[in-house]
């Protein structure tokens, strides 16, 4: 049976006076799965998700989120969706616990959920810091930690670990595979190539305001892996790139069978070089 699409896009562009910053994306994000929305600043990302959230009005094309088209969506969507895009809306001259006290009240959350959220994403030992005295990873944290009070059905996420430790991201990590468990359909953004490789269920590659690729990561990377390679490391320190022929098949059954063999690996080409390659451009 086909999930649920809860995001659901067709040829939507968008024209500023100066630019075309989208240019006829059609994706969807189904119930339960991670997408990942990747590309260099400017190419749309953020202007994407403002109009997924009802926040900014495409220029032609559909979108719908939870079954509603976007030009509809009101506050009562917002019951069902979380947005994690900047540190705006938190009540500045209130703290860490109280900021989400109020949030737990109107959705109807217990506190036991705030106290276990505040641990989840490290801000236990903060929670009486008032809102304007946090760092700027602090405050990132602190809204995604709102989002998450109840278990919404739609998150977007812009670039959700940029400025966190490795530790505290990787928490958010894993709050973000149990969300997808429960069946959240979560749409994020990011720079971090690594990061979209180990979440993401799929990714569309966005350059100049248009889908170049997309698919699970490891397909994309797999349909450019057209050089097949073996990266080799023996027990005596020595290295070697080999290509794939029989020879190196043998050199390998040598190495294998003297117990010379330390490390070996294939060498496809990671999500960061398929970008490189689609677009001539970095990531940056
Ligand atoms: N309000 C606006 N008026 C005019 N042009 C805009 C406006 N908002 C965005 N743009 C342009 O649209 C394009 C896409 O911008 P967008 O903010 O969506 O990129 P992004 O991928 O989110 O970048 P970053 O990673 O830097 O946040 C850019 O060329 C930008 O200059």
């Amino acid at each position: 049976m086909e999930k649920q699409k809860v995001i659901a896009v067709e040829h939507l562009s968008k024209k500023f006076k100066e630019a075309t910053a989208l240019k006829d994306l059609s994706f969807s994000v189904q119930a339960g799965e991670i997408f990942g929305f990747l590309g260099p600043s400017g190419s749309g990302k953020t202007t994407t998700i403002k109009i997924l959230t009802g926040q900014l009005a495409q220029s032609s094309g559909k979108a719908n989120v939870l079954g509603k088209p976007v030009e509809q969506i009101n506050e009562n969507i917002y019951e069902q969706v979380g947005i994690v895009t900047d540190n705006s809306g938190l009540y500045e001259k209130m703290t860490v616990y109280s900021n989400l006290k109020v949030f737990a009240k109107i959705l109807n959350v217990k506190k036991e959920r705030i106290t276990e959220l505040l641990e989840r994403v490290g801000l236990e030992e903060h929670k009486h810091k008032l809102a304007n005295q946090l760092s700027k990873g602090m405050g990132q944290r602190l809204v995604l930690a709102r989002a998450l009070l109840h278990q919404p059905k739609v998150l977007f996420l812009d670039e959700p670990t940029s400025g966190l430790d490795p530790s505290t991201a990787l928490a958010v990590h894993e709050l973000l595979f149990e969300l997808r468990k429960n069946g959240t359909a979560i749409f994020l953004t990011t720079h971090n190539m690594d990061e979209a490789t180990k979440l993401c269920d799929r990714v569309a590659l966005l350059n100049e305001g248009l889908i170049v690729e997309h698919g699970p990561p490891k397909e994309v990377c797999l349909k450019y892996h057209s050089e097949k390679k073996y990266k080799i490391q023996l027990t005596d320190g020595q290295a070697f790139v080999l290509p794939h022929s029989n020879e190196t098949t043998e050199r390998i059954r040598v190495w294998m069978a003297k117990d010379e063999l330390m490390t070996i690996h294939s060498c496809e080409p990671t999500l960061e070089k398929v970008f490189l390659e689609v677009t001539g451009r970095e990531l940056l």
